[in-house]
């Protein structure tokens, strides 16, 4: 009798939670955002909008190999924010799973919202932090409050000049090495090479060098490990936010799991090597995970002064932070640059002269690469067509007021916010009817916004106090990488090429991007 009044006790407060969670609190959140003014896509329970989502894609409509091509995505990229935004403007609810989202493509609402709420307050959407525990654990993309800033204020260091001049020479050996086998490619008749592929491999071993080195034996496995991870965790169909939906896919989250835990005890073994050999000056490690490391030496050193310092469990998911947050987000940015000059010679042209000039016969290393003015319009006009992150995640974890048109308007505390980065770099109310068009001069006079005609408008890397930390780390690869190219061949769009951009995390050719290759 005893065991069966615990069993439904037990079962009372499981059902208790789950309906709480899945479906009273949600729904509270819900109820207060409505009050608040905000339309949105009616959801169901318990997908939400999510099945609207999957189902109601157009057909690319981008051009294809000897077509038109169109740089107006977001039709494509997101049709469901495209008609939903149609319906309900550019801030509304919509729900993924059992989780409502705020969605905001309005740079003044955004404004507003984040006014008042510092860095350290932001939340990421507990949704998502569960999905991408496997990729980012508590790394600084993902952690919070007072712990974000002790990370923050660590990391950022790291991402010095002096330290990034150090990385340099890291990034024009692989880069080097990818040309050679191009070069080898071409040579033996192969002109059609899909560079998509090829840089997001270098990129890859370029964020594995200088985050946690690749000299130490595990490196490589660390590397090929997170690279199996990052396929597995994504060829699965996830629906994040549905109830159960992990158990849809229970093998790939296995299997997750399992490289996890092994990329974990190689990252643990690199870390135990580095911290006996912290004090060996002959062999300073010029990577982020030595660096870190050294910060955590110096100061224990000086008695602690910095606070709290990252635990040898934060470190691991720190490296691991580096390499998801940090190299497909800088290959795509490349790739899709090579996308764009292939298409436009003259740009390509531009470009080769201002090396010449710029750099002529010196190294091509972290200074050479600094006034490569045409170079960075080029990285914008290229972020702001084909965002590599196309969209940026916030949790309130406060109510956020907001005065919008003389009203106050709630957000509550625990609302995810989604940020719809690709639709207002195509806003032409933000920049003007040639907004579709690859114009890199627009940030000729304006650098920073290129003719935007709000600041919130363009934010490739984010915003505020969560701005991405790697940012210098990535103008440097970027300049480093697409300087050699251009150094080496000039190219063409392959008639296989199909123009069709998607997102998986961030925005991508689906069908890669072949160029056909001339060595210069
Ligand atoms: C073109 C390349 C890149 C793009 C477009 C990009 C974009 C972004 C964006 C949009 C954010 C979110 C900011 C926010 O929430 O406001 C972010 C954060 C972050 N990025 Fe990047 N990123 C790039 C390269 C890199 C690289 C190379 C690294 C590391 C080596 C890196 C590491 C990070 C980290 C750790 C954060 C979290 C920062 C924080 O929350 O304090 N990113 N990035």
């Amino acid at each position: 009798m005893d065991f069966v009044w615990a069993l439904s006790i037990v079962m009372a407060v499981l059902f208790w939670r789950i309906s709480n969670s899945w479906w009273i609190s949600p729904i509270r959140k819900y109820r207060k955002l409505r009050r608040n003014g905000f339309g949105g896509p009616s959801p169901s329970f318990p997908l939400g909008n999510t099945s609207d989502m999957k189902t109601n894609t157009v057909t690319p409509n981008c051009g294809s190999s000897n077509g038109f091509i169109t740089h107006d995505i977001h039709p494509t990229v997101f049709p469901y924010f495209h008609r939903w935004q149609k319906l309900h403007g550019k801030v509304f609810v919509y729900w993924l799973g059992t989780e409502p989202f705020l969605y905001i493509a309005e740079p003044e609402f955004l404004r507003k919202m984040s006014a008042g709420v510092m860095g350290k307050s932001w939340g990421k959407p507990n949704v998502l932090k569960n999905d991408r525990a496997p990729m980012f654990g508590n790394g600084l993309v993902m952690v919070e409050g007072d712990d974000w800033v002790r990370h923050r204020r660590l990391i950022t260091p790291t991402f010095s000049p002096s330290n990034l001049k150090g990385m340099a020479y890291s990034m024009v050996e692989s880069t080097t090495n990818m040309l050679n086998k191009w070069t080898g490619l071409v040579n033996s008749g192969q002109i059609e090479i899909d560079v998509e592929r090829e840089i997001t491999a270098t990129a890859g071993e370029i964020i594995a060098k200088t985050s946690f080195g690749m000299s130490h034996q595990n490196g490589k496995r660390v590397f090929q490990k997170l690279k199996a991870m990052q396929l597995t965790l994504f060829n699965s169909n996830r629906l994040v936010g549905v109830p159960f939906s992990k158990f849809l896919y229970p093998k790939q989250n296995l299997e997750a799991k399992k490289l996890g835990k092994e990329i974990d005890q190689l990252l643990l073994s690199i870390i135990n090597d580095r911290k006996e050999s912290i004090d060996d000056d002959e062999c300073p490690h010029q990577d982020l995970l030595g660096l870190l490391l050294k910060a955590n030496n110096n100061n224990n050193e000086n008695g602690g002064g910095l606070g709290k310092m990252l635990t040898t469990r934060e470190l691991i998911d720190e490296c691991k932070t580096f390499f998801f947050a940090g190299h497909d987000t800088t290959a795509l940015a490349l790739t899709w640059t090579l996308l764009l000059l292939a298409l436009h010679q003259d740009w390509q042209t531009q470009l080769r002269d201002e090396i010449r000039e710029v750099i002529g016969d010196k190294q091509v290393d972290f200074a050479s690469i600094a006034s490569l003015k045409k170079m960075g319009w080029v990285m914008n006009e290229v972020t702001r067509l084909y965002s590599p992150a196309p969209n940026i995640q916030r949790q309130a974890r406060e109510d956020i007021r907001v005065v919008d048109d003389e009203e106050e308007v709630v957000i509550p505390k625990g609302t995810n916010i989604w940020i719809d980065v690709v639709k207002m770099n195509h806003d032409p109310c933000l920049w003007g009817n040639d907004v579709n068009e690859f114009k890199p001069e627009r940030f000729k006079d304006d650098i920073l916004y290129g003719g935007c005609n709000h600041k919130m408008g363009f934010s490739p890397f984010g915003f505020g106090g969560r701005m991405c930390v790697g940012r210098n780390f990535s103008v440097m690869q970027y300049k480093i990488v697409l300087t050699l190219i251009l150094s080496t061949f000039s190219f063409t769009l392959s008639p296989t090429y199909t123009h069709s951009p998607c997102t998986l995390l961030t925005l991508r050719p689906k069908h890669g991007l072949p160029l056909i290759l001339q060595p210069l």
